[in-house]
């Protein structure tokens, strides 16, 4: 008898996880034990549940830039060293802890120089924060992997300087770049130069493109930039025609999207909040995967959102009637799509992967 697929089974089975930011994952007592210790005064509440909720219903706002606007009391208490390995050791302990076996984890170094880290110290301190947490995560019997994506906001010009902040910290805990930031009004070849600098470094990175802004975003994004993955992407949906009788017609940007098995890094819940997707119902996830995109489940911020990978997993499987061979088929995806080299994602899918989605199906 195969296991039921319930939120409990699927917190335990293997996952991997390559979208999610640090400073929208924090947990509520960190956020205000941190901000206690530094004197920070603008929080809207000191106490946990009311503040977890601000948190989701300040988010809850139907536009990424008011989305964004959260993001001000995370950075503001993440501006010492202690601050920032304290958050990225709690980030791995509470991945491991959800089952995920290889996490990709993004944050933007520039956020937090406020306090007078230099950028090669804020990733320094968060590589060993991540590092820390993977070991408290093993000795508690959960073992993990995380991986940091350096994220140059882009409204701030300085894509360049952190991708080369990027490179020089790729064989100490960074394995790629990202740009995250409002997406309307700052298309994705703003930051060309940094993106060329990348490529010529055989370096990877993802962008986010197609959530707040349509299909020019993810057209530069893939065609001018070269991105490797795309962050959401939901919107390829738009060049996606279904006729009266359901027969399906793929626009030229979809059809390459979907034939070159570009992973597109979906993240359900954010979606809802920030107006780019009206409900689960509604989402293009289930559209998508129906039609062999190579879909990957995302928390995007799991504090502003309240939501862990599993549970994301759990409302995909509700809404579109998933079992087990769908949830292993996303996990292979976003497995296969990481910035980790072949052996090791070898490693991941036979030892780890593949054993333990054939169990639950036994
Ligand atoms: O979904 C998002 N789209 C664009 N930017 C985002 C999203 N979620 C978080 N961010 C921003 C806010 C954070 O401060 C920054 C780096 O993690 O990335
Ligand atoms: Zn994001």
């Amino acid at each position: 008898m195969s296991t039921p697929v319930t939120l409990e089974a699927i917190r335990r089975a293997p996952k991997v996880l390559l979208h999610d930011h640090l400073d929208g994952g924090l947990r509520p007592k960190t956020v205000i034990e941190l901000a206690e210790a530094v004197g920070y005064q603008e929080l809207p509440s000191t106490d946990e549940a009311t503040l977890a909720k601000w948190f989701r219903d300040a988010a809850d706002s139907g536009s990424l830039v008011r989305y964004l606007e959260t993001f001000a009391h995370t950075v503001a208490v993440m501006q010492t060293k202690d601050a920032l390995v304290r958050v990225a050791s709690e980030c791995a302990q509470d991945l491991a802890a959800d089952g995920v076996v290889y996490a990709e984890v993004r944050y933007a170094p520039e956020l937090f120089e406020a306090g007078g880290l230099k950028l090669d110290e804020v990733v320094s301190a968060l590589t060993e924060g991540f590092e820390q947490g993977s070991a408290a995560a093993e000795s508690a019997g959960h073992r993990i992997r995380v991986g940091a994506l350096l994220c140059a906001m882009r409204q701030n010009d300085r894509a360049l300087e952190i991708a080369e902040l990027a490179v020089r910290h790729r064989d100490a805990g960074v394995v790629g770049f990202d740009i995250a930031g409002p997406e309307d009004g700052f298309p994705p070849t703003r930051c060309q130069a940094a993106f060329d600098y990348l490529r010529d470094s055989n370096a990877h990175f993802t962008i986010h493109a197609g959530e707040a802004y349509g299909l020019p975003s993810i057209q530069e994004a893939v065609a001018r930039c070269g991105t490797e993955r795309i962050g959401h992407g939901l919107r390829i949906a738009d060049d996606i025609t279904v006729a009266e009788d359901g027969s399906v017609t793929l626009g030229r940007l979809a059809a390459y999207v979907r034939d070159r098995g570009i992973p597109l890094e979906l993240c359900p819940s954010s979606n809802l909040q920030t107006g780019a997707a009206e409900s689960f119902e509604k989402h293009p996830f289930g559209q998508l995967a129906g039609l062999g995109f190579r879909v990957t489940v995302n928390t995007d911020n799991r504090l502003m959102s309240g939501c862990t990978v599993s549970s994301e997993f759990d409302k995909l499987a509700s809404t579109f009637d998933y079992g087990w061979d769908d949830i292993e088929r996303f996990t292979l995806n976003a497995i296969e799509s990481v910035f980790l080299d072949l052996d090791e994602r070898t490693a991941l899918i036979e030892d780890v992967i593949k054993p333990a989605y054939a169990a639950l199906r036994a």
